[in-house]
């Protein structure tokens, strides 16, 4: 299994800046590759980092993307004097051009080419590239928002010639609309282009008709290209979440991208001067970890924006710490997305579920909003609509201009350092079962006392059982343990009952929450439910019905846990939201006999989990099916979950249960909305 993450700098492309004064471009400073390179020094992240040199892009690579035209004028710039760099800016808008600009624009190209020939040739599993200038905004002919030439979108053409990707993914969460990458792939089906951006009804910057919901994409490219706009300014970890949980993610992994882009720009965390949000650089660690099982884990991070030097080293190290596969922090009291992110949620969902099986449940548009855009393009069937109906807009109240406001001192916490066990992974087997490499046998330090033995006994076996059943028991209990004090990562027990032992385990565990996914036929055990600080999610097919408690939650699947999309939905748009906000301490994944989950979705559910409770992840099996014990432990090791391939629609009684679910729990779990409450 391939291991490694790229780290590709250098610190030639620090050598350019803005000559004279332009106050749109005065924040895009050389200092920004600098702290963020430093913190990685400084952390000892990018000693872990397979240090990859740049290359300049050739002319025939920078023209998968742009006009000869435009490159022939670039080329020029190296020799220009002040005057002509001054003027030779003004034909393009918000960004500036340098001396050395050109040289640095080929640069930040090569290093992203080089960080997509290490990930698609295998000699690293994932990576990022930290360049400047920045890429997204630029267009086939043009300069623009800072970019000079755009790194992503040629990067994805130079893979899809090269390395014949057939589906790339391009997720971009900077805080602006990379117009430029959405321009290229416009009608191109082979590469999905997910982008949130600050928009405020279009009076935000680049201020574009088309950055808003209902840009789909063109053509053969219709439904691969969303748009998410933030219409309003301070969203938070929650929003941001909900977005992957219920936009991106499903649309993601229907796709089955071959390889994913990140366009990581960090001005979408607190304390940016453009995008003015909340979210906290420990985030990026969770959208990071949501996207590393697409792909087969090949991820291309590549450097966008980020203007606050402060948050913008954070976040960059929260996004490489995850990429090393190291355990994301505990996201921080998550509650629901706000009102207007429900809303722009809403409508994506909305605009795309003609395209997207995942989205089929999507709620229609609501019939009491005459004024929305939603409404109106759904009376035009859910086309574009023609350019010129202003009609609905004509009845929206004037939107209400963003005061920028004074550049008030904005605070958050420092990320809490993620220590990372020295050892990952331990697995509870009995002596015939052998031990896949790379794991540990786990053996506790001493065996249970006679007393330790008597207790257990009385609470968990029927005095019958022989003495073997108590020592796995008390060995339970010690991993358990260990895993609590965070000596060890995660684990895997082999049991001869998964009833008994995730019983033991949930009263043993001293988490004040445990997450409990139980993956196939029940019954839970009772005494688990009524464990009122157990989390019981349930996957299997029984038959819909009213969820007992507010922590035992059923989650029906009429064809059964065999359902891959039933399962893949269920997972991204139910189980994670509420696993994310209940925030628990521990994860224990049950796998009852007779489950019918195929392996590589078993994985990809095994994996996701570890973005919770920093990584303790216990996998309970049952004894006599051994099968799912090697790819258990890859996925526990952190190796990436095999790719799914294309997803089909998930059963239309499926939808319709998740639905009923979503309206049932989301007043206790609000993370599970999509919808803004209806007006009243
Ligand atoms: C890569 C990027 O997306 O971060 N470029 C952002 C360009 C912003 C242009 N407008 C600046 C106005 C100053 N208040
Ligand atoms: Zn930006």
């Amino acid at each position: 299994m391939k291991m490694g993450t790229a780290l590709i700098y250098d610190e030639e492309m620090t050598k350019y800046k803005l000559l004279w004064v332009d106050p749109a471009c005065k924040i895009e400073v050389p200092e920004r590759l600098i702290v963020s390179y430093e913190a990685l020094v400084k952390s000892g992240l990018a000693d872990r980092c397979v240090s990859i040199p740049v290359r300049e892009a050739t002319e025939a690579e920078i023209l998968l993307a742009h006009s000869e035209e435009y490159l022939e004028a670039v080329k020029k710039t190296p020799f220009m004097h002040l005057e002509e760099l001054m003027t030779f800016t003004q034909k393009y808008g918000d960004v500036y051009f340098h001396p050395n600009i050109y040289h640095c624009a080929k640069l930040a190209v090569g290093a992203t080419l080089q960080l997509v020939d290490n990930v698609m040739t295998g000699k690293v599993r994932n990576g990022m590239a930290l360049v400047r200038p920045p890429g997204h905004h630029s267009q086939s002919s043009a300069a623009n928002g800072f970019c000079v030439f755009n790194n992503v979108a040629i990067a994805a053409q130079y893979a899809k010639k090269h390395h014949k990707a057939k589906r790339v993914l391009i997720v971009d969460w900077d805080v602006h609309h990379g117009q430029g990458v959405q321009y290229c792939f416009e009608d191109d089906p082979s590469v999905l282009y997910f982008s949130w951006h600050r928009y405020e009804h279009q009076s935000f910057w680049p201020n574009l008709k088309e950055s808003d919901f209902d840009n789909v994409g063109s053509g053969k490219g219709a439904g691969f290209n969303v748009n998410v706009p933030w219409n309003k300014v301070g969203m938070g970890n929650s929003d941001y979440l909900a977005v992957f949980f219920h936009v991106l993610l499903p649309v993601a992994y229907e796709f089955s991208p071959d390889l994913v882009f990140i366009c990581a720009g960090f001005d979408s965390a607190i304390g940016d001067p453009e995008g003015h949000m909340s979210a906290t650089p420990d985030i990026f660690a969770h959208l990071t970890h949501l996207l590393m099982n697409l792909a087969d884990g090949k991820v291309c991070a590549v450097l966008e924006g980020g203007y606050n030097l402060t948050s913008l080293a954070q976040s960059v190290c929260q996004t490489v710490q995850t990429l090393l596969g190291d355990p994301a922090p505990r996201p921080a009291q998550l509650g629901g997305a706000c009102e207007s992110a429900l809303e722009s949620i809403h409508s994506a969902r909305s605009i795309h579920k003609k395209y997207w099986s995942c989205l089929q449940h999507a709620a229609a548009p609501f019939p009491e909003e005459p004024s929305s855009k939603l409404r109106r393009l759904a009376q035009q069937g859910g086309s574009q609509g023609p350019e010129g109906d202003a009609g609905g807009d004509a009845q929206r109240e004037e939107p209400e201009k963003v005061e920028e406001k004074e550049e008030e001192e904005i605070v958050w916490p420092e990320p809490l350092r993620r220590v990372a066990p020295s050892l990952r992974s331990a697995l509870l087997l009995p002596d015939a079962a052998e031990c896949p490499d790379g794991c540990a046998r786990f053996s506790p330090a001493h065996g249970p006392g006679p007393l330790e033995r008597a207790r257990l006994r009385k609470s968990y076996l029927k005095e019958s059982e022989d003495e073997a059943s108590v020592t796995l028991l008390y060995n339970l209990t010690a991993l358990l343990g260990q895993m609590e004090k965070n000596e060890i990562r995660n684990g895997l027990a082999l049991v001869p009952d998964v009833s008994m032992a995730a019983t033991l385990l949930t009263s043993a565990s001293l988490s004040k929450r445990v997450l409990l996914v139980w993956v196939g036929e029940g019954p839970v055990p009772s005494q688990i439910i009524e464990e009122e600080k157990t989390l019981v999610v349930h996957i299997d097919s029984m038959e819909p019905h009213e969820a007992q408690s507010k922590y035992y939650i059923p989650i029906p699947l009429k064809k059964g846990c065999g359902d891959t999309a039933g399962v893949v939905q269920a997972v991204l748009g139910l189980l994670l939201p509420l696993g994310y906000q209940y925030e628990p301490g521990l994860v224990l994944l049950a796998r009852p006999p007779r489950c019918q989950v195929e392996g590589g979705l078993w994985q990809q559910l095994t994996c996701l989990l570890q973005g919770l409770a920093l990584g303790h992840t216990l996998v309970l099996l049952q004894e006599n099916e051994t099968a799912p014990v090697g790819i258990t432990a890859s996925a526990l090791l952190g190796n990436p979950a095999p790719s799914l391939g294309p997803l089909v629609a998930p059963g239309p009684e499926d939808v319709g249960s998740f639905e009923g679910l979503r309206l049932r729990l989301q007043t206790d779990w609000p993370l599970l909305q999509t919808t803004a409450p209806e007006k009243r």
